[in-house]
């Protein structure tokens, strides 16, 4: 059995880093992340290329060390969006990408977009200047199921933005359908997928049998068998469009643990872990370095990163804490539902 392997250091398409005491705390835990793509819905949202300038400092701020992660900076897309900001933010090294939430569609998205017709000015500024747009990828029209969200949105509103807007670069973010497979595959080179560490490993079994568990709960949320197992063979089958993007996305366990609780999965510090239990199980070792660390570098036009981690298979389990302080509050690190013997080591 192997137990020991080396990958290029991977890179994390997606990640919520939060602001203030919360920063503080969770970003350590993403520090061994070679670039992160940093999610801008904070309050208020990160709108300006000077707001992410100034966020992108603070998360530096936050970081160890000699940390390798090298934040990479979103705007997050409103009604009044200026397409000349964006464009400025990106030829000056500022964003690397633009964030698209349907206005209502999921935490603190009440700035997002609501009318998709006033947006196109500043989609085909990014697609002529070649900027990703990573969408939420959800309707929020009330009378759509919410499992059926992420489809009906593919129809409603992704397919006619790509078809209107030629050579707009587009990520869709935390795919948990194989609707959302199926899609990214329909694609050519402009079109990629984030898939999530919880979303290979929890179907929406896991939030609502036998007890709800609030903190298996995020959005898109978590759907039937069927569709992980279609995120689990897309995650490992080698193609340049599905990468890792782990959503991690703490809240205090007061918001979580309410009668309406928040969205949203805390996963920095035993993702890899956790991905090398998965591909192990799927007898893919041998692809996790692509879905981890080659992909998503590849989408966005970077070189993958030079230097390795290496992640070691013990017969004693990873230690992860159950928890994190914040301030006097915690938050719940992600609970795969089995032990996770590969560790990472010292990176
Ligand atoms: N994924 C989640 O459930 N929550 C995210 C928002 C998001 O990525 O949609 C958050 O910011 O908490
Ligand atoms: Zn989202
Ligand atoms: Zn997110």
């Amino acid at each position: 059995m192997t137990d020991s392997i080396t990958l290029r250091r991977p890179d994390d398409w997606h990640l919520h880093l939060r602001d203030g005491a919360m920063l503080t705390a969770v970003t350590p835990h993403s520090a061994s992340f070679g670039r992160a793509i940093i999610m801008p819905n904070l309050i208020p949202p990160v709108v300006t290329g000077d707001q992410a300038a100034a966020y992108r400092d603070r998360i530096l701020a936050a970081l160890p060390e000699g940390a390798a992660l090298q934040p990479q900076m979103t705007l997050y897309l409103t009604d009044t969006t200026d397409p000349a900001d964006v464009v400025a933010a990106h030829r000056d090294g500022i964003i690397r990408a633009v964030k698209l939430y349907p206005a209502g569609a999921t935490t603190n998205s009440a700035s997002g977009v609501t009318d998709f017709d006033r947006v196109r000015p500043v989609l085909e500024a990014m697609a002529e200047a070649g900027i990703p747009l990573c969408v939420h990828g959800e309707v929020t029209d009330p009378t759509v199921d919410i499992f059926d969200r992420e489809a009906v949105f593919i129809d409603r509103v992704l397919d006619p933005i790509r078809s209107n807007t030629p050579g707009l670069r587009v990520v869709m973010e935390h795919i948990t359908t194989s609707d959302g497979v199926d899609y990214a595959r329909s694609g050519g080179d402009d079109l990629g997928a984030t898939i999530t560490t919880h979303h290979l490993v929890i179907n929406r079994n896991d939030i609502l049998a036998g007890g709800i568990r609030p903190h298996n709960y995020c959005l898109p949320v978590a759907k039937r068998e069927t569709h992980r197992l279609a995120l689990r063979e897309a995650a490992t089958s080698v193609e340049g469009r599905f990468f890792l993007g782990t959503d991690s996305a703490p809240h205090p366990d007061r918001a979580k643990l309410q009668p309406c609780g928040c969205a949203g999965c805390f996963t920095a510090p035993n993702t890899m872990s956790i991905l090398a239990h998965v591909f192990e199980e799927d007898a893919a070792l041998d692809r996790l370095e692509a879905f981890a660390s080659l992909n998503g570098a590849a989408f966005y036009g970077l070189p993958s990163n030079e230097d390795r981690i290496r992640l070691t298979r013990r017969d004693v389990p990873a230690d992860y804490p159950a928890t994190i302080a914040v301030g006097d509050e915690t938050v719940t690190v992600f609970d795969p539902g089995f032990p996770l013997y590969w560790h990472l080591e010292d990176a």
